[in-house]
């Protein structure tokens, strides 16, 4: 086995062209571009608690990214640099080579710079800091919310947790299905820019990581008010799948990494434009109401129990 600083040479140290300093010293500098804010945000993703071990090691270190990015997403934010600190099991350097593999491939997708970080030996333990600019005063945050607005999410909540499901033996997916479902668990797409263009746009946004009632549970307290959310206006279920499976999965499942966002009416405009742009599938899902809460209701608006709540470490779902 190399040694440790042999690991960062061949695996980690690459070029830094976005960074004045990048690895190799005791810090990395950084120069933001003049008048813009700094977005800071940092995710760990332990063994067995946010990814099965034996997951293969190159979307690992993509997801590992991933949903770092996705906090800058979520935010409007431009990725522009990240900090990998890492403890790895020893004596397999071919895994920790799959591993950088992964990673760089969603950095160098997004023009982000890897500009320092920490590799121990250890329980496998992966922790990213991610920094990303803004103009000031164009941040996206939870607490924007204003009664009215409509309620938004990006893409197809719930593949992810359908998959580790699948993963887990818990359902038995078909295998196309499986495939699709496998890939969003193992290699969500930051919807990075869906963020940038969601600046000035949505009133508040979230990355939908802990499922999707949760999180938008989250962005309600933040902004005081409450939402309902239209159950026929959810996208469709995948067909194959247990319906009431797949439904908790789109409800509360979590590893989605889609953004759910609020705007008021007047964006419907802009905001189908941005879908056809991206290419990527928004939902108008519910509303903001001003009295607190979150209700769920059936095409004819009858209101429906909400299932449990989204993922918790402290608490059992
Ligand atoms: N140990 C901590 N110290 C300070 N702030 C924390 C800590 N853990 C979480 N937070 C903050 O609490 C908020 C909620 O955290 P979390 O649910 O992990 O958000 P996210 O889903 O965006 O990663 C974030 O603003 C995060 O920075
Ligand atoms: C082996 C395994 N068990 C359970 C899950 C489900 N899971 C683990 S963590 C998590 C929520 C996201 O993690 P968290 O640390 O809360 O991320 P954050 O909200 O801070 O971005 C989910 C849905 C998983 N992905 N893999
Ligand atoms: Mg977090």
């Amino acid at each position: 086995m190399p040694s440790e600083f042999e690991l960062i040479d061949r695996h980690f140290a690459r070029p830094t062209p976005g960074a004045v300093l990048g690895p190799g010293d005791d810090c990395a500098l950084l120069q933001p571009t003049p008048g813009m804010q700094l977005a800071a945000t940092t995710d760990m993703l332990v063994a067995g608690v946010h990814f099965l071990p034996e997951t293969d090691p190159e979307r690992l270190g993509w997801k590992t990214l991933a949903v770092n990015l996705s906090d800058l997403a979520a935010m409007g934010a431009q990725a522009r640099w990240v900090l990998l600190a890492g403890a790895f099991p020893e004596d397999d350097e071919d895994w920790i080579a799959a591993f950088a593999k992964g990673f760089f491939a969603l950095a160098q997708l997004h023009g982000v710079d890897v500009v320092g970080g920490d590799t121990t030996r250890g329980p496998l333990n992966l922790c990213v800091t991610a920094l990303g600019e803004l103009p000031p005063g164009q941040a996206i945050t939870r607490s924007g919310a204003r009664a009215e607005d409509d309620l938004w999410v990006s893409g197809t909540p719930g593949l992810a947790s359908l998959g580790l499901a699948h993963a887990q033996h818990k359902t038995q997916l078909a295998d196309d299905l499986a495939t699709t479902c496998l890939e969003a668990l193992r290699r969500p797409q930051p919807r990075l820019a869906l963020g940038r263009s969601l600046r000035r746009v949505a009133s508040a946004a979230i990355d939908v990581s802990d499922g999707l009632l949760g999180d938008i549970g989250h962005l309600l307290e933040r902004s005081k008010v409450g939402a309902e959310i239209r159950m026929d206006h959810l996208p469709p279920l995948p067909q194959g799948a247990d319906p009431e499976l797949a439904r908790a999965c789109q409800l509360g499942g979590g590893d989605d990494y889609e953004l759910a966002f609020t705007a008021p009416a007047s964006q419907r405009p802009t905001l189908a434009a941005v879908a056809a742009v991206l290419k990527l599938p928004l939902w108008r899902i519910g509303r903001i109401t001003p009295a607190p809460g979150l209700r769920l209701l059936d095409e004819q608006g009858q209101e429906l129990p909400l299932p449990a709540k989204g993922f918790d470490h402290f608490h059992a779902a």
